[in-house]
């Protein structure tokens, strides 16, 4: 899939949470949820870019610990290269600020029963999934 344009998200868990990010732009998305995490720049490892996005837009170093689910296609812009979401596990090491929405509208950490309270972008749907069980463990 050489031309496919990877995005990867962050599931941060904390105390029995998800970090659930509301966009901010394009308009279309604006105002619904995702993982926070972003494009994969060329040569850049994924995890790499995970951690970057999540510094430009939470402020914070995560740690990813381990890849949850699988390559999750969605639609690219016209024109544009196909493109997967990828997601990872992560969490907040000790002696990490509060998460803030630097890039985001708001930030919300969702309990198993307000997941599905979001109105979630549609490739971060089918992890909800395989967090759920994490949030309730
Ligand atoms: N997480 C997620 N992202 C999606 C979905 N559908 C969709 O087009 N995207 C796009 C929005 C962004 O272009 C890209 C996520 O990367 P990003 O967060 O770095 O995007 P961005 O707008 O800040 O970056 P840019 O386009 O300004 O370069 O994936 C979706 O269902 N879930």
């Amino acid at each position: 899939m050489p031309d496919t344009q990877i995005v990867v998200g962050a599931a941060i868990l904390r105390d029995g949470a998800v970090l659930a990010a509301q966009r901010s732009h394009p308009p279309q998305m604006r105002g619904r949820w995702e993982l926070p995490g972003g494009k994969v720049d060329p040569g850049e490892s994924d995890t790499a870019a995970l951690v970057r996005e999540c510094e430009e837009e939470l402020g914070v170093r995560i740690a990813p610990l381990r890849r949850l689910g699988g390559d999750v296609s969605f639609p690219a812009r016209v024109g544009g290269p196909a493109a997967v979401l990828r997601v990872w596990l992560a969490e907040l090491p000790d002696g990490q600020p509060e998460p803030r929405a630097l890039e985001h509208l708001s930030l919300r950490w969702l309990k198993a029963d307000a997941l599905s309270e979001v109105d979630w972008l549609p490739a971060d749907v089918p992890f909800l999934t395989d967090i759920r069980p994490l949030l309730v463990g």
